[in-house]
């Protein structure tokens, strides 16, 4: 129907007569009359007032009813308009030019009123009805085409009759593909048929869901219903078609939630605005030890432990309210009233629109295990795990932290470092399971000493610490000092097996009269410790400024004594022996010479125990065994007297034997010596300590040639038990025996009780530092094979020891 009540009708003939009879039939059928005379003015009242139908006179005096039909039909609203053409013309072509300008039926003249009457409300009917039509269209068409989901009409056999914008998407249809068969993008089209219920009525199938690709191949889930419409009895469907890639997305996001939710280890609480639990799941519950309706409707304070201050909750609320979150350790406590600590991690949901606070979920775990694991973790690096004293890492943190408060607190305080005297021989000798029985005893002993009050740490091997943080004199320091020493000097008792001659060296800095900084400290307590082991050990020393410039000078020692290796400026000087029977020299012994580039010769006394104690001694024997080698080849190549070189060997150079001996072969083939033209004077110090592997290899040298000669007889251990059991084939007299010869009768009879013994186990013996005739003649008299000393020759280079036999051996 029209919005107006009455249909408005323009009315165009340029008979006025007509035109009045014509307005008055239509005004008393109740229709509202425009009139016009011209075919101008008819386009221009139609489109000023839009009547619902138009009567056209089709001869009119301007332009045609044909034309204005024509300029009619084609305004936008003159489209469905029903236009009657009235003439009197009835001829065909008039008739089919009528109908092709767009009208929609004529009627003669002279008019018959009530067809007029009839056909004009039919037409006017038709035209409400179009226009409900079109406009319902217009909406279906609108509905269709906006719509997300897809809707399809087919025929029962599968022809595409319509399809939307949305359903050509999820199909990948192109626009311009009408001839469109369902089954081949919808395969199983013909089970949703099969499954509509019912048979005329209009019915509806539940959705069922598909598979589809896109063109990119992947799949995605589409969900398909379809209903049968009846449309002129004939059978049709329509069906809507749903991409639910993203409700399916939505409902797994939803289910992994709500799995996360109820297995996670970690418990969940949610409140609301006002902090009251809504939710918690099985992992809450699981660490708290509360059902779940115990506590929903609760707050979280009903697990609160007590342990924190209200500032540390009103912190953590008030950072939740200014940034949204809040994390951090809290001790809780379990329903069965035990405290446990938990990781929590505190979120705040708002509301996007109006901020207010929603929600807020709590995470936590409880981390017993973790904290227990980490004290462990913490214990075992800052523990010695022998012991049970404080490490290296742990001493060294306590030691700053001494240094720290000393500086803020003026507190003074004194590091020991304490070192077990003649350890390393337990190991050996004894094995590492004794050895560290000895440091567990060593270790309570110390702790005992220490007291609670101060801290004794193990740094390693058999190295400890003691910081002495209390306000002590050095009276007090002295006599703490004193009971370790003591305490260390007595036996220790390990598996039943007494050791009683373990001792103890400590050395004592303090902070902050001798430094005040960590390293400078340790080094300090170690300088003093070093005196206190050259001391004699089993004794302590405090730090002395002399103790830092010794130490300096070991640097510096230690430096040029690389550089003169590097730079081979070690020579040597040879001392003859005379052989006492035949009068002769045959060997020689080689002493070692430091031709400094600038100091000029340094003596081995100044060197070589520092060599020994660096190990440098090593380098430094293989340049001199290099050297009398070559010596010796020479000598050999100008037929001196001089066949035998003896060469001084200090302990450490047979710590690896092999290594050693295979040098000295080198050597030998190099320079074509024997075997036997080589002595090594070894101390009795250094047979003392050796493994039976070392004695095996001098017996394996010794019975392939090589002599073996005991330096310094007499001022060692002097045991005469090992001179039975090791391979040796000259005994050498100390020169101290020899120096006091004539003044003490007592020295007399042990150099004769010495050479009477050394024949008596088969061995040469040989006097050194023989300095006057009386000693020569002494040793003479009593059988003493060799002699050596100043009153033959001082140590001499290879040429002044040539030409000084040249002058008192020459042989012609
Ligand atoms: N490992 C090595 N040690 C070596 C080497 N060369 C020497 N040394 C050891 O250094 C110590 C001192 O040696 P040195 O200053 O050369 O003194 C020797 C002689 O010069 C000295 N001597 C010899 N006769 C007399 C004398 O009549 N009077 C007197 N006052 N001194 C004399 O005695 C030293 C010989 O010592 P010894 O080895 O006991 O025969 C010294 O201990 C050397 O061992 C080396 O290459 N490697």
């Amino acid at each position: 129907m029209n919005n107006r009540d009455t249909n408005r009708v323009l009315i165009v003939d340029d008979d006025p007569l007509f035109l009045m009879m014509l307005e008055q039939f239509l005004v008393n059928q109740g229709y509202a009359v425009f009139k016009a005379d011209s075919g101008v003015q008819a386009v221009s009242i139609f489109k000023e007032y839009l009547p619902d139908a138009v009567l056209l006179d089709g001869d009119l005096p301007d332009i045609s009813g044909v034309e204005v039909c024509q300029q009619i039909k084609q305004l936008p609203e003159g489209h469905h308009i029903p236009v009657i053409m009235v003439t009197a013309m009835n001829d065909e072509s008039f008739i089919d030019q009528s109908f092709h300008s767009g009208s929609s039926d004529y009627i003669t003249k002279p008019i018959h009123w009530a067809v007029l009457k009839n056909r004009l409300s039919y037409l006017l009917q038709v035209k409400e009805t179009t226009s409900a039509l079109q406009i319902s269209e217009a909406r279906k068409s609108a509905i269709l085409n906006s719509t997300a989901d897809g809707i399809i009409t087919v025929s029962p056999l599968g022809k595409v009759i319509d399809i939307n914008p949305s359903a050509r998407q999820i199909f990948d249809l192109p626009e311009d593909d009408t001839d469109l068969l369902l089954h081949r993008y919808l395969p199983s089209f013909q089970e949703l048929l099969a499954i509509l219920p019912g048979s005329n009525n209009i019915s509806r199938t539940k959705a069922i869901r598909f598979n589809r690709k896109n063109p990119e191949g992947e799949l995605f889930p589409i969900e398909v219903s379809c209903s049968r419409i009846m449309h002129s009895s004939q059978e049709l469907y329509s069906l809507t078609v749903r991409d639910i890639s993203d409700r399916i997305a939505h409902e797994e996001a939803m289910k992994l939630a709500s799995s996360v939710f109820n297995n996670t280890s970690e418990a969940i609480v949610i409140t609301d605005d006002k902090n009251v639990i809504r939710s918690v799941n099985p992992a809450f519950c699981k660490i708290t030890g509360f059902a779940e309706e115990e506590v929903i409707g609760e707050s979280p304070a009903l697990l609160s432990s007590g342990r924190h201050a209200k500032e540390f909750y009103d912190q953590m609320w008030k950072q939740l309210q200014t940034e949204g979150s809040w994390q951090g350790e809290i001790w809780n406590r379990r329903k069965s009233g035990e405290l446990y600590p938990e990781w929590l991690s505190i979120n705040t949901v708002r509301n996007s629109e109006t901020n207010d606070v929603l929600r807020y979920i709590g995470l936590f775990s409880d981390i017993t295990q973790r904290k227990k694991y980490e004290e462990d973790i913490w214990y075992q690096a800052n523990y010695d795990a022998l012991t049970d004293l404080p490490n290296r890492t742990l001493f060294s943190a306590k030691l700053k932290e001494a240094i720290v408060r000393q500086k803020q607190e003026g507190r003074p305080f004194a590091l020991m470092f304490i070192d077990l005297d003649r350890f390393k021989e337990v190991n050996d000798t004894l094995g590492h399971s004794y050895g560290d029985l000895l440091l567990l005893e060593a270790a309570r002993r110390l702790q005992k000493i220490a007291g609670p009050e101060n801290l004794v740490a193990r740094l390693g091997g058999d190295e400890f610490t003691a910081l002495i943080d209390q306000k002590y004199t050095v009276q007090q320091l002295e006599k703490i000092a004193e009971r370790i020493v003591s305490e260390l000097r007595k036996p220790f008792v390990l598996n039943g097996q007494e050791l009683s001659y373990i001792s103890g060296s400590i050395g004592i800095t303090f902070c902050p009269g001798d430094a005040t900084d960590m390293e400078t400290l340790l080094k300090h307590a170690d300088m003093a410790m070093y005196r206190a082991k050259e001391a004699g050990r089993n004794t302590y020393r405090f730090y002395t400024e002399e103790m830092n410039s010794h130490a300096l000078h070991r640097i510096r020692l230690e430096e040029e004594l690389r550089y003169a290796i590097e730079h081979k400026e070690f020579i040597l000087f040879y001392q003859p022996k005379l052989d006492l029977t035949s009068n002769d020299i045959h060997s020689v012994e080689a002493l070692i010479r430091w031709q400094h580039r600038t100091k000029g010769l340094i003596p081995p006394i100044e060197f070589i125990p520092f060599a020994e104690e660096t190990g440098l001694i090593n380098e430094i024997g293989e340049q001199i065994l290099d050297i009398a080698c070559k010596q010796l080849q020479q000598w050999q190549q100008k037929s001196s007297p001089v066949e035998k070189i003896a060469l001084n060997i200090s302990s450490c150079q047979l710590d690896k034997p092999e290594q050693f001996f295979s040098g000295l072969e080198d050597r030998l083939n190099r320079y074509g010596l024997r075997r036997d033209q080589i002595k090594l004077e070894i101390t009795e110090h250094l047979l003392m300590g050796k493994d039976d592997n070392v004695i095996a290899q001098l017996h394996h040298q010794r019975q392939s040639g090589l002599s073996v000669a005991i330096d310094d007889f007499g001022t060692g251990y002097s045991s005469l038990s090992y001179l039975q059991v090791f391979p040796l084939d000259e005994l050498k007299i100390d020169q101290s025996f020899i120096r006091n010869l004539s003044e003490n009768s007592k020295n007399k009879t042990l150099v004769q009780a010495i050479i009477t013994m050394g024949h008596a186990l088969n061995m040469s013996v040989i006097a050194e530092g023989v300095e006057n005739q009386e000693q020569m003649d002494f040793l003479i008299d009593n059988g003493c094979d060799q002699a050596q000393g100043y009153l033959l020759s001082k140590p001499l280079p290879a040429e002044a020891l040539d030409n000084w036999l040249a002058d008192n051996f020459c042989r012609n």
